[in-house]
């Protein structure tokens, strides 16, 4: 059974005013998918989609645990008048965590992520980089079925970078699964096992990296090579 299944017909911020169409792909236990494409291509229309956020859909976005699934945004969001800790124990709460082990994995994933010093700290005083590591650790202390993630890679420092590439690891190999848009390519290449390109609203391209060679007429190419090819409009079905 998959973790998610997506099939949007059509999606827009306006009724009929369709943005993104016929966007189908699902996602399977450990899997991690990259959601690649240019600037306006709706990858964020995508994911605003999947999450039920946009105004008009036509199509069916199915959970196996509607429940749990965590999503990771662009820009993070925290409530003004809480510090980090005062975060992370209301998502405890909320989530009804285990409190034995919230509490160990909580101090763990403080320290791997250096935001131990600043846990009674508020995290609209923190740098762009500390608070997208918060709304990381935010994330797996509630230990998710699925992650969504929206470009996690620009703001984070290389450590940060790969903190967050070990974390991804370790949740494949407990059944999670993945979802993430980036515009880093050379690293979505090495980590993905699948890839959904996304080009003025549809999907140009989707599989694993030899498939999309294939679509792309690129036989041996590059994430980036086929990212140009279909950016250029010269992908062929
Ligand atoms: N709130 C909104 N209201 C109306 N149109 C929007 C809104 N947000 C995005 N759009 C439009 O939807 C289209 C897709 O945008 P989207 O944000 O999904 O792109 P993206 O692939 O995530 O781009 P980027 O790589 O720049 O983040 C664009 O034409 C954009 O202008």
């Amino acid at each position: 059974m998959n973790l998610l299944s997506v099939d949007i017909k059509k999606a827009g911020y306006e009724k009929e005013k369709a943005i993104i169409r016929d966007i189908q792909f699902s996602l399977s236990k450990g899997e991690l998918i990259g959601l690649i494409g240019p600037n306006g291509a709706g990858k964020s229309t995508t994911i605003k989609t999947i999450l039920g956020l946009m105004e008009f859909k036509e199509g069916e976005i199915r959970f196996e645990h509607p429940e749990k699934y965590a999503y990771i945004p662009e820009r993070p969001i925290f409530y003004d008048e809480l510090t980090l800790r005062e975060h992370l124990d209301f998502v405890a709460a909320v989530e009804e965590l285990d409190q034995d082990r919230y509490k160990r994995e909580v101090e763990e994933l403080l320290r791997l992520y250096k935001l131990k010093e600043v846990e009674h700290q508020l995290p609209s005083t923190f740098s762009k980089g500390m608070q997208q590591k918060a709304m990381i650790i935010l994330a797996l202390v509630t230990r998710p079925a699925v992650y969504i993630i929206d470009e996690p890679f620009i703001g984070l420092d290389p450590s940060a970078v790969k903190l967050l590439l070990t974390s991804i690891e370790e949740e494949r190999k407990r059944g999670v699964g993945i979802m993430m848009s980036t515009h880093v390519l050379d690293t979505a290449e090495k980590v993905c096992d699948r890839f959904l390109l996304v080009n003025e609203g549809i999907l140009a391209a989707s599989g694993t990296l030899e498939e999309i060679q294939q679509q792309c007429g690129l036989v041996g190419g590059s994430l980036f090579d086929c990212f140009h090819q279909i950016a250029e409009g010269q992908a062929h079905e």
